[in-house]
Formats: C-alpha cells, sequence, structure tokens
C-alpha cells in the first residue's frame, strides 16, 4: 500500500506488484466467495476469480436468461452455480452484485444468511449509502466492503483476458474481523485489479452516479447527438457527419488523450484546430457548468437514487427499458455508425 502523489494531493494506492495474486490467495484461502448475480458485473468478476484460482461460486435466480448464461460459460448447477439463497448460505464472502434496485428487493432474503464473520461485497455505494430508500442496512457482526471496477464488466473481463486490467475504488464500511481491509484488497486483486484506489460508500456512489450521468455517457451522447444534428441540418452527408463526430473521436482522438492527456492531444492536431478548440472551449464548458451542479445536486439530495429506485422496480421495466435503447438504436446516427464501422480497415 503505497502513498501516491496525485498532482499536489496524496492518496492511497494499491498495486499487484505490492499486493500480489499469490498473497491475495493465502488472504481468501478460507473463503467461499459467492457471487450473487449473472447480469453484467457478475460473469466479469466470477469468472476472472475462478481463472485466478479462488473457491468461487455464482448465486442466480432459476429459470432466468442469466442462470442459462452461467450454465454457458461453464458454471454447473450444485456443484458451483446455485439459487440465491443456497448461494448466500454456502459462501462466506458474498458479493453482491444483483442489479440495484434488485439488491433492495431480495435484501429480507440476503441477510437471513449474513452469520457472524462473513463479508459483504458491493461493486458500487448505492445499496448502503441510500439506506433510508432501500432498506438495506447490513448487521454488525460482518464485515461490509466495496470493490467497485471503473468500467463495464465487460471491460473487466476483455482486459482480464488480454493480461491487463482495470482500475478499482475500494472502501471499508464496516469492519467486524478486523481483516476487512486484507480481505477486500485480496479479493479486488482476484477480479483482476490493475490497481486499486481508496474510497468510501459514499463518494463511491456520488462520483460514479454523477460521471456516468455526466461525461462518461449523459453528457457525451447528448453532446454527440447534438452536433450530429447541426451538421445534417446544414446538409452535410450521414458519413461525413458520423466521421466528424464518433468516428474520429473514438478511433483516433480519445486514444490520443489516454496515451498522454489532452494537452499532448491537441499538441498533435494543426495549429488550426487548436485555436479553435482553445477559443470554443470555455464556452462549452459555460453552457454546460450549470447542468453538471444540478447533476450533483440531483445526486447528493437523493433524488437520482429516488428515480433509479421507482422506475427499475417496476414490473414493465425490462421492456420499457429495452424500447428507449432501441429508439436509440434506431437513430440515424447509429445506424450510420454499423455501415462506418464494416468499413474500418
Ligand atoms: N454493469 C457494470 O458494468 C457495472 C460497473 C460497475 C459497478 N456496477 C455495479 O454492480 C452491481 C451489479 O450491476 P450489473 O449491471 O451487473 O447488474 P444487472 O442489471 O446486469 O443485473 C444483475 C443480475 O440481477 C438479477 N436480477 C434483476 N432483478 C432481479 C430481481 N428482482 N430478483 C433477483 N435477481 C434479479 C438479474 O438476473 C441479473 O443477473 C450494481 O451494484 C452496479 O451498480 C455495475
Ligand atoms: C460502467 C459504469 C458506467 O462505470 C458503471 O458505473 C455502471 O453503472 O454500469
Ligand atoms: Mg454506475
Ligand atoms: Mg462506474
Amino acid at each position: 500500500m503505497s502513498k501516491l502523489k496525485f498532482a499536489y494531493t496524496e492518496e492511497t494506492v494499491v498495486t499487484r506488484e505490492e499486493f500480489p495474486l499469490q498473497k491475495a490467495k493465502e488472504v481468501l484461502k478460507d473463503e467461499v466467495i459467492a457471487v450473487i448475480g449473472y447480469g453484467v458485473q457478475g460473469p466479469a468478476q466470477a469468472l476472472n476469480l475462478k481463472d485466478n484460482g479462488f473457491h468461487v461460486i455464482v448465486g442466480q435466480r432459476k429459470n432466468s436468461p442469466s442462470w442459462d448464461k452461467a450454465v454457458e460459460d461453464g458454471w454447473e448447477p450444485n456443484k458451483n452455480l446455485f439459487s440465491i439463497e443456497e448461494a448466500c448460505q454456502k459462501g462466506t464472502f458474498i458479493c453482491y452484485l444483483l442489479s440495484d434496485a434488485a439488491q433492495m428487493q431480495m435484501w429480507p432474503t440476503v441477510r437471513e444468511f449474513l452469520t457472524p464473520g462473513k463479508t459483504l461485497c458491493f461493486s458500487h455505494g448505492f445499496s448502503v449509502t441510500y439506506s433510508d430508500k432501500t432498506g438495506v442496512v447490513p448487521p454488525p457482526h460482518v464485515d461490509v466492503v466495496l470493490v467497485a471496477p471503473k468500467g463495464s464488466g465487460r471491460s473487466v473481463r476483455k482486459l482480464f483476458e488480454q493480461g491487463k486490467g482495470i482500475n478499482s475504488s475500494y472502501a471499508i464500511e464496516q469492519d467486524y474481523t478486523k481483516k476487512a481491509e486484507e480481505k477486500t484488497l485480496a479479493f479486488g486483486i482476484g477480479v483482476g485489479s490493475g490497481y486499486l484506489f481508496q474510497t468510501n460508500f459514499k463518494h463511491e456512489v456520488y462520483s460514479d452516479l454523477f460521471g456516468e450521468r455526466g461525461v462518461l455517457m449523459g453528457a457525451l451522447a447528448g453532446i454527440i447527438s447534438a452536433q450530429y444534428e447541426v451538421l445534417r441540418e446544414n446538409g452535410h452527408s450521414p458519413s461525413e457527419a458520423f466521421n466528424e463526430t464518433v468516428e474520429e473521436l473514438t478511433q483516433s482522438l480519445v486514444p490520443l488523450i489516454s496515451e498522454n492527456g489532452m494537452d499532448w492531444m491537441f499538441k498533435n492536431c494543426s495549429t488550426t484546430a487548436q485555436r479553435g478548440a482553445l477559443d470554443w472551449m470555455p464556452k462549452f464548458k459555460k453552457a454546460t457548468l450549470p447542468v453538471f451542479h444540478s447533476l450533483y445536486k440531483s445526486v447528493s439530495t437523493g433524488e437520482e437514487a429516488r428515480i433509479v429506485i421507482s422506475s427499475n422496480s417496476r414490473e414493465d421495466y425490462r421492456e420499457k427499458l429495452e424500447a428507449e435503447l432501441q429508439k436509440l438504436h434506431n437513430e440515424e446516427i447509429w445506424q450510420v455508425g454499423q455501415t462506418v464501422r464494416k468499413l474500418r480497415p
């Protein structure tokens, strides 16, 4: 565990060099890790743990598409794939990876199996931070911890298969055994984290909800849509509008930002582009800053959590969501994208 300087601030970071896989396996050697839920994060974390040699079982609702997916992925019913209840009973380190709304619904069941000394692990601070809405209040005799990969479950698995890793935040909410931190770090290394940085449940959920509604997904999708629309309204062809909005962003410029930062990406564009981007950057910042302020407020007051819980708990939630995503899929820009992607050399 080292203290690293991030610009002017010192933070705690744990790397694989400091906490090797061998040590992680030693720390968790007597634990049965039960991954509850096999949606997006569940498969990635469970498969990475299994491939890394941990004792892991999966708990999932029977007769569900996720159960069938688990079987397809090689999990065997009654051997290492069980109902949620059975897995919670067998597991000593319970990794709660149902959707956030489902965590709330299944809580009365899961709570029954939290006997003294077990660990309850989350990948999001949602259920515990908004306990006034979710009712998720863990008993005092368990460790309550968090390992939150900072990316989609798809990337968690893909990067692991490529021999790389994603970064994760970690937090300890309750340390009953006095070994919570060691176990959490071992688990974080086990699921394939490249490194782990320290947070707390509240900061994890606030930043995560803010980020995904903002730059990572909501704001990104919004400004992409706006720019495409203006280009199309002004007579630009679909391929030109798409290339100038999405394709160049993902294929050329974001990889440059990833390699060496925004300034370096700017340095590798023309002086014409630099002048215009530097002039327009503050205008976009000014236009969006109030939106970001109201978004943070909506997160910190619990309004976003309330919306998530009320909409995701509805019977017809999946169908409604599918219809919304289908609408996005059918938009001209994303239809054009299908053709453009096929043209990539
Ligand atoms: N999706 C991601 O990549 C990602 C990334 C970081 C953190 N997280 C966090 O990880 C956790 C799991 O998220 P996810 O996106 O993998 O979940 P998900 O939406 O994919 O759902 C996971 C499982 O919940 C089950 N489920 C849904 N409703 C249920 C119900 N009423 N009763 C019982 N089971 C039910 C589904 O069968 C599914 O297998 C959440 O806390 C989420 O915030 C997710
Ligand atoms: C992958 C994300 C957006 O980082 C995650 O937070 C999620 O909720 O799926
Ligand atoms: Mg999230
Ligand atoms: Mg996230």
